[in-house]
């Protein structure tokens, strides 16, 4: 693989010939043969000698789980904590396991992990993989990160919005920590403590991101432990699904053993992939080895998607089918064949003018550096093989890397984020700046969800909103639900939005069946209220009943089971924000659905159409015509008025998660300005 060499300062970093093997793990003799392990002495001594490092490494060199512990292990950290930033939940908790063993600790002891809704960490804690959004949060009650002396913020290259806002921040805080230090010229009150920034990826525009730190100094870590061996289509494919699949058996009949990981752009496409290798699989003869299908996609849960990390069945040939929540850091043991489909999905911010105003997902071609990564999921263990199922032409015309998503996403929560720093989202130093248009947006929804008063200034429910792990709109909602008194049903609403996968099973063929198993719990006013029965319903099947019950009961109404149990967790959480700020969530108005949807009005007040004279729906506060989805409990119905959770993009703009309200209802909910 070649990694990009650009006109970036590049300083190799030396040989070193330390083989010393620690104590009796195992894992100590691998550590000493990954690449990195040859340059160590010179990358701690570098890290030492600056206060911001950019580090590029070739997939699999062993940065993302060498580097934390070369700093912990040198004494750099002083007392202070090491955080590791990924973009993916899945990639901090499973670094966080190999991390831990490699220390031969258990996980949450001086290895954790920090991620939404879940965290492994104790008092003990020294080097924490952490979700670039949990970091962001943490901003939020330690303005300076005190409680870190090391930052590494690892897979830059993705330029997530949140990742991209660290990096803005943190250059403001170590130009204020290791500032003062100088200023003071003594040893540094423990809160003020110099902060040492490391900037990683294999695939990264090195010189910008120097350039954007001052001209920081960039090492290169060279080779790989495996190599891996890449082959492209002679010509493009019109069908990818079909290509994989005949490549996934062209793997499998000629093919050493060895796991196969395949990228695909979503979920429809590897449900549809599933379905036909477990097809044709069945058809194999009874001597070759059987095939062992996993999934891996951002609605699966995490309990779910762990399960493509345990060990293949002897006589087995695992294959994941992956999204590219695959694509970086993480290392899924025995993978020995990728093959890549050259398709992601996007998102995209669709601007007002194009008949938006909201987020969608498009499927579209992977870039230069995406590619890079999906190889590097091979040969981790041994020599790999990636088959691109695509031109090399086509290759050469990608992309070198993906638009950073603060060009292209909303930028609602991180305006919140930054207006809780005291930051103007106009005023920050962003490596790239975002759109006019997506400012003002973000401004707007704000203002109407009270969270900014008329002056663009923070409110106390705008603070408040802030303080929950969800987004703004639904902050808002819980909000209002103390004011009405009906916390309970609300949190347990939006702890079902919240939660990874959809509650209600579609399955368009077969609609009619589940109208019918879903009557009993149906809420004339639509799906919010009738999430909430469904999970009552579930609770008295669990009280009363044995696991296979549950798990029956959910299967003959068509409900993701795991929707509820990881809803449970989540509703945890939020009652716990909800007690911080004096909320009581034990509120209830069980027999009354008029204030929960006032509390669901209250933060869907741009989520909202009405009725037409044609019989479309129109949006109160946008430009789109929007069609009730034929999944939702209201398709049927004409209503004067909608709230819904989500719009969806397919052939037409689809409203999800859509509940009837009156009109009077949105004159209530106009938003209190210097609250
Ligand atoms: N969970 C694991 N199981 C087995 N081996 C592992 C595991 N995690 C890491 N390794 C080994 O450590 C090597 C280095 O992994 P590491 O994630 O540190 O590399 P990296 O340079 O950060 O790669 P990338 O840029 O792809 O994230 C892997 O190639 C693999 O050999």
């Amino acid at each position: 693989m070649n990694t990009p060499r650009k006109k970036a300062k590049i300083h190799l970093v030396e040989e070193s010939s330390s083989g010393n093997h620690k104590g009796v793990n195992p894992l100590q003799k691998q550590r000493e043969q990954l690449p990195i392990a040859r340059g160590k002495d010179a990358l701690v001594r570098e890290i030492r000698d600056n206060d911001v490092i950019i580090l590029l490494g070739e997939t699999g060199s062993g940065k993302t789980t060498q580097v934390p512990q070369y700093i912990l292990e040198s004494g750099m950290a002083g007392s202070g904590m090491i955080a590791v930033t990924q973009p993916r939940r899945v990639a901090a908790t499973s670094l966080a396991a190999r991390v831990a063993a490699e220390q031969n600790v258990s996980v949450g002891s001086l290895v954790g992990y920090s991620v939404r809704f879940d965290e492994a960490c104790s008092a003990d804690t020294r080097i924490k993989y952490v979700s670039d959004g949990m970091l962001v949060r943490e901003l939020l009650s330690d303005p300076l990160l005190s409680r870190y002396s090391v930052i590494v913020v690892d897979e830059a290259h993705e330029r997530t919005l949140r990742t991209d806002f660290l990096i803005a921040n943190l250059k403001t805080i170590q130009a204020k920590r290791n500032t003062s230090n100088d200023i003071k010229g003594k040893r540094p009150a423990p809160e003020l403590n110099p902060l040492k920034i490391v900037i990683m990826s294999a695939t990264l525009d090195a010189e910008k991101f120097s350039r954007f730190y001052n001209n920081a100094r960039v090492l290169y870590v060279k080779g790989r432990q495996h190599p891996v061996q890449t082959f492209h289509t002679a010509a493009s494919q019109t069908d990818y699904v079909d290509a994989a699949l005949r490549t996934f058996f062209q793997i499998h009949t000629d093919k050493p053993p060895g796991d196969v990981l395949i990228f695909l752009p979503g979920q429809e496409d590897i449900e549809s992939l599933d379905k036909s290798i477990k097809m044709y699989a069945r058809r194999l003869p009874e001597e070759r080895m059987s095939v062992l299908v996993c999934l891996m996609y951002a609605a699966l849960p995490p309990t779910q998607q762990a399960r493509i990390f345990s060990p293949t069945p002897p006589g087995t040939r695992k294959c994941i089918l992956a999204t590219n929540i695959a694509e970086t850091s993480i290392t899924i043991p025995g993978i020995k064949y990728v093959i890549d489909t050259g398709k992601c999905k996007e998102k995209r911010y669709l601007s007002k003018d194009t008949g938006g105003g909201f987020d969608t997902l498009l499927t579209r071609d992977i870039t230069k550096s995406s590619a890079m990564q999906r190889a590097g999921r091979a040969g981790r263990e041994g020599p790999g093989f990636c088959f691109r199922l695509y031109t090399e032409d086509a290759f050469s015309s990608m992309a070198a890397s993906a638009e950073p998503e603060i060009r292209r996403c909303s930028l609602t929560q991180s305006l919140l984020q930054l207006k809780c720093l005291g930051q103007d989202l106009e005023a920050v130093d962003f490596m790239d700046r975002p759109d006019v248009e997506a400012i003002y947006s973000a401004l707007k929804t704000l203002w109407l969800l009270g969270a900014l008063d008329n002056a663009k200034s923070l409110t106390v429910l705008g603070r408040q909103m802030a303080s929950f792990p969800v987004e703004p709109y639904l902050a808002r909602i819980i909000l209002a639900s103390g004011e009405h008194g009906c916390a309970s049903e609300v949190i347990d609403i939006v702890s079902l939005i919240s939660s990874s996968s959809k509650l209600f099973v579609d399955i368009s063929e077969q609609r009619d069946a589940i109208s019918d198993a879903r009557r009993k719990f149906r809420h004339p006013s639509g799906d919010h209220m009738t999430m909430l029965n469904a999970l009552r319903s579930y609770q008295n099947v669990a009280a009363a009943e044995s696991k296979i019950g549950r798990k029956e009961w959910c299967r003959q109404h068509f409900i993701n089971e795991r929707t509820f149990v990881e809803a449970l967790k989540i509703r945890d959480q939020l009652r716990l924000t909800c007690g911080r700020l004096g909320v009581d969530w034990r509120s209830t108005r069980a027999d009354n659905e008029e204030p929960v949807l006032r509390c669901f009005v209250a933060g869907l007040v741009q989520q909202s159409a009405f009725l037409q004279p044609d019989g479309s729906y129109k949006q109160i506060i946008g430009q789109s015509v929007v069609k009730i989805h034929p999944g939702s409990t209201l398709c049927e119905k004409k209503v004067p008025a909608i709230i819904y959770d989500e719009l969806v993009y397919t052939t037409q703009i689809y409203a999800r998660g859509v509940s009837s309200v009156p009109k009077s209802f949105f004159t209530a909910a106009t938003p209190p300005s210097g609250s």
